[in-house]
């Protein structure tokens, strides 16, 4: 169970959020009544037991029948009824449901995998805190801002996983909401950080080699300090030490890619097409569009109805789970910031409907599904990635010599994304954008047999709204007859 790596476990979440509210509600009202019921019982109790006086007042006092009768009788009948009253509080089974929930509350290490996920999103498409929080130009729905509470913390997050330069920019900001300037004392008591005031001038003043020389420093004081212990330093996050892997990768996200030359794209076409054939499909083509030249890249419109969508969604939801990629050496999976999302398998027993929609993608594509893997559903939270990789680059695995390598990948969309979740080539500069109900297909293999190394492909991280994708890995058995083979090298 994991909160940030899915908008499906958030939306639990907020069921549980709304639960919480209801019992706190239900158990406040109870309380309310019991204390009213007490207040009842008060004003007899503090008039039987009044009277000042000297020790022969009250003893006067008391020795009238009348009052004494009415002290043992009124403490006697009162306190019973407070015990009473009491013995009707909820409080007991209120403590067990605040127990059991707080177990399915968000941990802390959800906390910082949603902080972690706008500090990617701040990355990728290069925002300042002030837009990430929706006040900058994006045109989102007015959420309300941070507090210096919040930047604070994201601001931590970014320090820890050693992305220095966004660091800076939430501790800025911090600052900014506290209004108190970049010499602040409370800067000065955040021991923890090595950052001295200067530093934070020299920011300001916007000079790009003083801030590399400071983030450096920076970066051997927390060195020294012991508090970058047992991270991985070969990919430390400075200004100056950007892989331009990644940076090809995050400009395309931004949308600010090579662009195709217009004569190329003058030979992108959309046709009707009977792919494989089936009857079903004579009179009911599918829509297929060209979306790159080379490597051939197409998509299929409206290949899933909005009703399969749903269908095929409320079947993964209880089976997402955390994805995992794959140790190229050891064969070995593994949970990694480049992956974030969450996934589920369903084959085509479990449910008609991914049958007929198995049967439909072969329809469409003309490719053999026998030996394919089971449909993957994907669905990525905010800051929901998966980085450069081949799907055909699979290591271990028993399936390899039997049904061959994923020759084919159909990429289905099940959701429209708002901002960002492109899926991007970054080696050849393709950006395809997520539209609900359409499906795109690229081969990774050539048709030589050999790994088309074009195809590195990635999921930008999604900004605004929930992705949903599903996968169909074609596997190269079955398609001898159904693509041509070549014997050119670059073919
Ligand atoms: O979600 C996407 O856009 C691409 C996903 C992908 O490449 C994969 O799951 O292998
Ligand atoms: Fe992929």
């Amino acid at each position: 169970r994991e909160f940030y790596s899915s908008t499906g476990q958030l939306i639990k979440l907020l069921g549980v959020g709304r639960d919480l509210v209801k019992n706190l509600t239900d158990y406040i009202t109870a309380e309310e009544a019991i204390l009213e019921n007490l207040k009842r019982v008060l004003p007899e109790l503090s008039a039987v037991t009044a009277g000042v006086g000297s020790a022969d007042e009250l003893e006067e006092h008391v020795s009238d029948p009348l009052t004494a009768y009415r002290l043992v009788r009124t403490l006697r009948s009162k306190w019973t009824m407070v015990e009473e009253i009491l013995e009707g509080s909820p409080l007991p089974e209120f403590q067990t449901v605040v127990k059991l929930n707080s177990q399915s509350l968000p941990t802390d290490r959800d906390e910082d995998g949603i902080a972690l996920g706008l500090l990617r999103l701040q990355d990728t498409y290069q925002l300042m805190p002030q837009s990430i929080m929706g006040r900058g130009q994006l045109g989102l729905v007015d959420v309300e801002s941070f507090g210096p509470n919040e930047t604070f913390h994201i601001a931590m997050i970014a320090y820890k996983h050693q992305k220095f330069s966004l660091y800076m920019s939430w501790m800025l900001e911090t600052l900014r909401q506290l209004d108190l300037g970049p010499l602040s004392a409370s800067l000065l008591r955040m021991d923890t950080l090595p950052v001295a005031h200067s530093f934070i001038q020299q920011l300001l003043s916007q000079d790009r080699t003083e801030i590399q020389v400071m983030l450096q420093q920076m970066y051997h004081t927390s060195l020294q300090q012991g508090f970058l212990q047992g991270v991985d330093h070969s990919d430390i996050d400075l200004l100056t030490h950007r892989s331009s892997f990644n940076r090809t990768y995050e400009a395309l996200c931004r949308g600010q890619g090579i662009r195709m030359p217009p004569e190329r794209q003058k030979r992108l076409f959309c046709r009707y097409t009977r792919g494989g054939g089936s009857v079903q499909h004579l009179y009911a083509p599918f829509k297929e569009q060209d979306e790159w030249d080379t490597p051939r890249i197409v998509r299929y419109v409206d290949l899933m109805s909005d009703k399969e969508i749903d269908i095929i969604k409320k079947l993964s939801r209880p089976k997402l789970e955390r994805a995992l990629v794959m140790d190229l050496k050891t064969g070995n999976k593994f949970s990694t910031e480049s992956r974030v999302s969450k996934s589920a398998w369903l084959s085509s027993e479990e449910d008609p409907a991914i049958d007929k929609l198995n049967r439909r993608m072969s329809d469409a594509t003309g490719l053999d599904m026998t030996a394919a893997e089971t449909l993957q559903v994907a669905n990525y939270g905010i800051g929901g990635q998966y980085e450069p990789h081949f799907d055909s680059k699979l290591a271990n695995d028993p399936d390899l010599a039997l049904k061959g390598n994923r020759i084919a990948t159909i990429l289905i969309y099940m959701s429209d994304v708002r901002l960002g979740g492109s899926t991007v080539f970054p080696d050849v500069g393709a950006e395809l954008t997520p539209q609900k109900g359409s499906a795109v297909l690229w081969y990774n293999m050539l048709r030589n047999g050999l790994e088309d190394d074009r195809t590195l492909h990635a999921a930008c991280p999604v900004f605004v709204g929930s992705k949903w994708v599903a996968n169909k890995w074609v596997r190269e058995r079955g398609q001898e007859f159904r693509r041509r083979c070549s014997l050119s090298p670059t073919e």
